[in-house]
C-alpha cells in the first residue's frame, strides 16, 4: 500500500440517546512521504474529528487508517499531535518542558537536545524559563519546538496557530517552514484559514458542510516562500473560498 497515511473511507457519528449526528460521511485520502497537506473546510463540519480519528485518538465506525503500510488502531509513535489547546506543563521550565519526551537513552544529552530546539524556534535564553515568564507566541514555539524535539515522522496540527494574533500567526508560518525545510516531516494541518493554507501547504483538501467528505482537492506546486497577493495565488485563495461558498 503506497503512502506514509493511507486513509480509507472513514465515517463516524456521534450517538447521545435516540439522537445520531452524523460527521464524518465518508473520507479518503493519501499523504505522501515528506508532503504537507492543509484541510479547510466550514465551521463545525468534522475537521476536528476527522483529524482526531486520522491521528488515532478517535475511533472510526467504518473505514481504516494505514501508516508506512501498518493498520493504525490507536495514536502511532511516529506522529504527534499539536493543538489549539495547550499541553505544556506549567511546573515545568522551557528546557524541562523539551526534555519530557525525550525517555531512553537513545536521545544523548537531552539538555542539549532541548536547548538546540529551543533556539529552533527563537527562545534562546528562555530555556530555564517557565511557562508563566513567556508570551502566547512563545509558549506556541515552546510546544512546536516539544512536539518536534521527538523527531516525530508525523505532524498532526489542528489549528495550531489559531490563539495567536495575526502577527504572531504569520512568523510562526515562517517558523514552521523553516524548520520544515531543515527537517522533513510528513504534516497534516487543520486549518479554517485559507491563506495559512495556501502559504504552507504543498496540497489543500476543502470539506463539505458535516457529514464531512472532500469535496475538492487543490495542488499549490508553488515554491517556497510564496507571496500570498501573487496573482495564481490568488486566483488558487477565489477558488478554494468558492468551494466554501464565500
Ligand atoms: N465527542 C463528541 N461527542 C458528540 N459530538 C461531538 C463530539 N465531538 C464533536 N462532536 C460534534 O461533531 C461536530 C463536528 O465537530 P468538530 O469539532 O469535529 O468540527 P470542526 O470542523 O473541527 O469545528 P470548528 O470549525 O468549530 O473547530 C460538531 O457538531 C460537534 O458538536
Amino acid at each position: 500500500m503506497d503512502g506514509k497515511i493511507v486513509v480509507r473511507d472513514i465515517k463516524k457519528k456521534f450517538v447521545s440517546g435516540k439522537t445520531s449526528l452524523p460527521v464524518v460521511g465518508g473520507v479518503s485520502l493519501v499523504v505522501e512521504d515528506g508532503e504537507f497537506v492543509a484541510i479547510v473546510g466550514p465551521s463545525g463540519c468534522g475537521k476536528s474529528t476527522l483529524m482526531k480519528i486520522i491521528s488515532g485518538f478517535e475511533r472510526p465506525d467504518e473505514g481504516s487508517i494505514h501508516i508506512d503500510g501498518k493498520a493504525a488502531r490507536g495514536p502511532s509513535p511516529k506522529g504527534i499531535v499539536i493543538s489549539q489547546h495547550g499541553s505544556v506543563f506549567p511546573w515545568l521550565t522551557v528546557q524541562q518542558n523539551l526534555m519530557f519526551g525525550l525517555n531512553g537513552d537513545q536521545h544523548g544529552d537531552k539538555a542539549a537536545l532541548a536547548d538546540h530546539h529551543a533556539a529552533m524556534v527563537g527562545l534562546k535564553g528562555f530555556e530555564n524559563s517557565y511557562p508563566r515568564e513567556l508570551s502566547g507566541g512563545m509558549l506556541k514555539r515552546v510546544e512546536i519546538a516539544r512536539a518536534l524535539v521527538v523527531k516525530p515522522e508525523i505532524l498532526f496540527m489542528d489549528e495550531p496557530f489559531s490563539a495567536l494574533d495575526a502577527l504572531m500567526n504569520l512568523r510562526m508560518r515562517t517558523e514552521l517552514l523553516r524548520i520544515l525545510e531543515e527537517e522533513r516531516h510528513t504534516v497534516i494541518l487543520i486549518t479554517h484559514d485559507v491563506e495559512e493554507a495556501i502559504y504552507l501547504a504543498d496540497r489543500i483538501m476543502v470539506l463539505s458542510p458535516r457529514p464531512t467528505v472532500i469535496q475538492a482537492t487543490f495542488s499549490v506546486p508553488h515554491p517556497h516562500p510564496r507571496r500570498l497577493s501573487s496573482p495564481a495565488l490568488q486566483q488558487l485563495k477565489e477558488d478554494i473560498l468558492a468551494e466554501l461558498g464565500l
